[in-house]
């Protein structure tokens, strides 16, 4: 049994921690752009006298909560093609857990419906704190503006539309673990000082700019942006270019000026996803 599924990658501009020790009320509140380029997910999953699933992270927690529910045992066997990279602040581990257990829902004919398979990528991701609303997010196209935390179902999330020529341009630089963040109590306090300010001054003038403007703020003001990354960002505001960094990763992005960003290294542009989640290729 076999399915492919594809999941917009997502970058978060500014973001409030809010955990809980309910899921259902645990994650994040806070503005982010879902991107055309993502994750492909591929499994192929047979029957077997063990479960066993070959990838580790978020996509393998994910997919064995989603096999404990069923009363059958299967390998599977799971392959990403990354269309932009990992642990660089483009939800790539809500991608995996998400396309994970859709994948393997749809592989294996265990019917829920996205929510009920969202809970469980969320909840993964939650528990190895790789992403708190990214997976709620991811389900969405455009813009979005999650302003209650949960999993989703639970959660809210708004969204803003743009226009379908507008671009986001991407300078990646290196990694950040996301949990290295979010498991420090005294930057997460700092987190979410500065991004319950932005949420609220972005819900009085939700556009793409104010996203980046308020976006930069939020930078400037958790302070956790490598001496590289923060020379790179001032560097552009001499050129009047409006960019920050994605969360939670050295990535600079940016909706405007792609030349004066390829200065600082390969420039990857990618359009705002107009679409959500969706399922490639099912074989039974
Ligand atoms: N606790 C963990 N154990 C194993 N793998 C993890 C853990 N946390 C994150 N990962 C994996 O590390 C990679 C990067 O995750 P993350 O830092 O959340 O970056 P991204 O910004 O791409 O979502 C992903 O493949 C994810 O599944
Ligand atoms: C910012 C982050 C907490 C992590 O994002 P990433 O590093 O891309 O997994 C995200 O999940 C969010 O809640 O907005």
């Amino acid at each position: 049994m076999y399915c492919s599924v594809w999941i917009p990658g997502h970058i978060s501009g500014f973001f409030e921690v809010c955990i809980d020790d309910c899921i259902d009320r645990s994650g994040s509140t806070g503005v982010g752009i879902n991107l055309d380029k993502g994750l492909v997910v591929e499994v192929d999953v047979s029957r077997s006298s063990e479960t066993t699933v070959d990838c580790d992270g978020a996509g393998r927690l994910a997919i064995l909560k989603l096999l404990s529910e069923v009363d059958e045992e299967y390998d599977v066997n799971v392959c990403y093609e990354y269309e932009l990279p990992v642990g660089m602040g483009f939800g790539m581990s809500g991608a995996e857990a998400l396309g994970g257990v859709l994948a393997v829902s749809k592989a294996i004919g265990y019917p829920k419906t996205v929510n009920q398979l969202a809970r469980i990528a969320h909840e993964a991701e939650v528990e190895l704190m790789s992403g708190l609303g990214d997976v709620g997010a991811q389900l969405y196209r455009g813009v979005t503006v999650n302003t209650k935390p949960g999993a989703p179902g639970k959660n809210e999330v708004d969204s803003i539309l743009v226009s379908r020529d507008r671009k986001v341009h991407l300078l990646t630089l290196d990694k950040i673990e996301t949990c290295s963040v979010l498991s420090d109590e005294k930057l997460v306090e700092k987190i979410n000082r500065s991004g319950n300010d932005k949420i609220s001054r972005f819900l009085e003038k939700p556009t793409l700019d104010n996203m980046v403007k308020l976006s930069r703020e939020f930078t400037n003001e958790i302070e956790i942006a490598p001496e590289e990354t923060m020379e790179i960002l001032n560097d552009l505001d001499t050129y009047g270019v409006n960019a920050s960094m994605a969360m939670i990763g050295q990535t600079i992005f940016s909706i405007e000026s792609p030349d004066i960003l390829s200065r600082f290294g390969e420039v990857i542009t990618t359009g705002i996803a107009d679409r959500g989640p969706i399922i490639i290729e099912l074989k039974k």
